[in-house]
């Protein structure tokens, strides 16, 4: 199952954190950008290839201490299909270098195009006879909202292609509790209904290590409710974003970690992406910045959950 390749990644590397790629010309050092834009003119291909280089000094960097990475498609999407030419391009080179690669496109629509979806990003695409491989991620962020017929589609793609997916169940974002956290009649919260949801959905996806195929993201920024979630969903495994620019620090997530020092990925993109500028070093130093970031991220948070250890 998908998801323990992920634990393996983790368990192996000691190291329960994810790198999410969301690349902006403005975190780009000025030689890549130079040499794009002298290759390419100062175009949409011209800046989608130098997010690609700079991607891939950033996986280079990363890949043997970090399992996973998370691009999140908005910031390829933005270039349009140059960008999206990039956005694939990063996820086979960091499957290449043996990452785990969660593509962050918060997904959902009514269950046929959903059907599209999972093919596209998880699944195969048939051209005339053959089944080929589009984007080929491991796991896709998705949104539960529109229902089970929105998700089902996914459950089959997962099981056939050893592909997993993480729910929006309690957001990072200030404003998550606004539908996240209303009241329902029979008392339990909205997440927790999305939470619920998320372990039903897994039964079709069970895992070795106990945790399903369908994980949820829950953000750093609500400890509260990590703690509480983590309780409640002992076969939900956690994609947790929020933790450094959006605030969040290591006594924040440790709650989202069970007694094996499993249980949740945390994920920092600015805070890795921009690691260089924050220091003030030389644009050819962000990659070797980025790793001084990720190590240190990863200490800070092993230090609180203690050893990663796979259950028998
Ligand atoms: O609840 C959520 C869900 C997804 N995200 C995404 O995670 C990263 C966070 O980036 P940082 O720079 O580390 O803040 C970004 O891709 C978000 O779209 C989230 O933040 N919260």
């Amino acid at each position: 199952m998908s998801m323990d390749r992920l634990l393996e990644g983790i368990a192996a590397k000691q190291n329960p954190t994810v790198a999410g790629l969301d690349p902006k010309l403005a975190y780009i050092p000025e030689y890549i950008l130079k040499e794009s834009f002298e290759k390419y003119g100062e175009t949409l291909e011209g800046a989608a290839d130098a997010l690609l280089v700079y991607n891939k000094g950033l996986i280079d960097a990363l890949c043997d201490i970090v399992p996973a990475v998370k691009p999140q498609a908005a910031y390829y999407e933005m270039y349009g299909w140059q960008g999206v030419k990039a956005l694939a391009e990063t996820i086979a080179y960091a499957r290449a270098k043996g990452m785990y690669v969660i593509t962050d496109g918060k997904r959902n629509d009514i269950g046929a195009t959903m059907q599209a979806y999972a093919s596209a990003h998880l699944g195969v695409t048939e051209v005339c006879g053959k089944n080929l491989s589009a984007f080929d991620a491991d796991a896709l962020t998705v949104n539960g909202y529109l229902g089970s017929d929105g998700i089902e589609p996914l459950l089959s793609v997962c099981a056939k292609g050893d592909k997993g997916i993480f729910v929006l169940v309690k957001t990072s974002n200030p404003s998550s509790g606004e539908l996240q956290d209303r009241q329902l009649a029979t008392g339990e919260t909205v997440y927790q209904l999305m939470g619920g949801n998320c372990e039903t959905w897994g039964e079709k996806l069970p895992g070795k290590f106990g945790y399903s195929g369908v994980g949820a993201v829950v953000g750093a920024t609500y400890p509260a409710q990590l703690d509480e979630l983590r309780k409640t969903l002992p076969h939900t495994f956690f994609l947790v974003p929020g933790y450094g620019a959006q605030g969040g620090g290591a006594d924040d997530v440790a709650p989202a970690f069970d007694d094996n020092g499993l249980g949740a990925v945390v994920n920092s993109s600015r805070g890795i992406l921009c690691a260089w500028q924050k220091e003030k070093c030389d644009g050819g130093e962000y990659a070797a910045a980025a790793r001084r970031e990720a190590i240190r991220m990863r200490d800070e948070i092993v230090a609180r959950i203690g050893e990663i250890k796979l259950p028998n």
